[in-house]
């Protein structure tokens, strides 16, 4: 990869969905400026910009732009859905269009502007081979009653029904499964808690970035379980620690539902990249 020093610094956006925050990099034109020790530079909190997720813009001959995206160690993701549904929605200002397709690492997906304002995206359908995951929690030696779900968004998610999901201490569970060796690239965690009719309240320990206020993909995969469970369902709404996401497993993938935020545009300064 090179990178781009260009000597007034590399323009970038702060977004966030429902506090899930990103900072989101046009790429589109010039050359390639992310690495991975870059990434983590960035998503430091003190000595950086701070996100959850570097969303980074590419341009695509299949769709209106291609994603791609880095958790705050470092990591790359295959899906983000709050980003991806951040990004839609500041496309379709610039573009004037209401509806687009982007690529991600799942292929192309679709996002729509609501009447309501709020932004749809399609993540595509619900990968279920592992929905059954062959060690129950008892063997994982976790404080948690009933067997885990793992469904996969594009990204892995692992996802807990619970009795009380705000009396989980996430901090301490939630590394353990990400890095138990039953999943090889690591996982999401989510934990859930049916709330009321098709009403599900979930928090997230992520992948490369720790507690979030909002997961997007983990909102669909915990949807998508909670419908197998015989729970809830295909249209749900989730609680999560950052407001509330809409989820709808059509026929032709899951649809997630909610608000987005472009919180302020600047500058990396040439000697933060350098330095990176
Ligand atoms: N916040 C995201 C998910 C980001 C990626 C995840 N941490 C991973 O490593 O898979 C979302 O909104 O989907």
């Amino acid at each position: 990869m090179t990178r781009t020093l260009a000597p007034d610094g590399l323009p970038f956006m702060k977004m966030h969905g429902l506090g899930n925050d990103f900072v989101v990099i046009d790429a589109r034109e010039g050359d390639d400026p992310v690495t991975p020790a870059l990434a983590r530079a960035l998503g430091d909190r003190h000595r950086g910009v701070g996100f959850d997720q570097l969303a980074v813009i590419r341009p695509s001959d299949r769709a209106d732009f291609a994603l791609e995206f880095w958790n705050s160690d470092g990591s790359r993701a295959g899906a983000c859905g709050n980003a991806t549904r951040c990004v839609s929605d500041w496309m379709m200002g610039q573009l004037g269009l209401d509806r687009l397709s982007l690529v991600t690492e799942r292929g192309v997906l679709r996002a729509v502007r609501r009447g309501d304002g709020l932004v749809s995206v399609n993540m595509g359908a619900p990968i279920l081979e592992a929905a059954q995951i062959p060690v129950a929690a008892d063997p994982m030696h976790l404080p948690l009653e009933g067997d885990p779900v793992a469904v996969g968004m594009g990204n892995p998610h692992c996802i807990f029904f619970v009795p009380d999901v705000e009396a989980v201490d996430i901090e301490t569970i939630g590394p353990r499964i990400e890095h138990d060796p039953i999943f090889p690239e690591r996982t999401n965690v989510e934990f859930a808690a049916l709330t009321g009719p098709d009403r599900l309240r979930m928090r997230v320990w992520e992948r490369g970035a720790g507690i979030t206020l909002a997961c997007g993909s983990g909102t669909c995969a915990t949807a998508v379980a909670a419908h197998l469970k015989g729970l809830t369902g295909r249209h749900v709404l989730v609680d999560v620690d950052g407001g509330q996401l809409e989820i709808d497993w059509r026929e032709d993938g899951v649809w997630m539902t909610g608000p987005t935020a472009l919180v302020f545009e600047a500058r990396l300064s040439p000697a933060f990249l350098a330095a990176s």
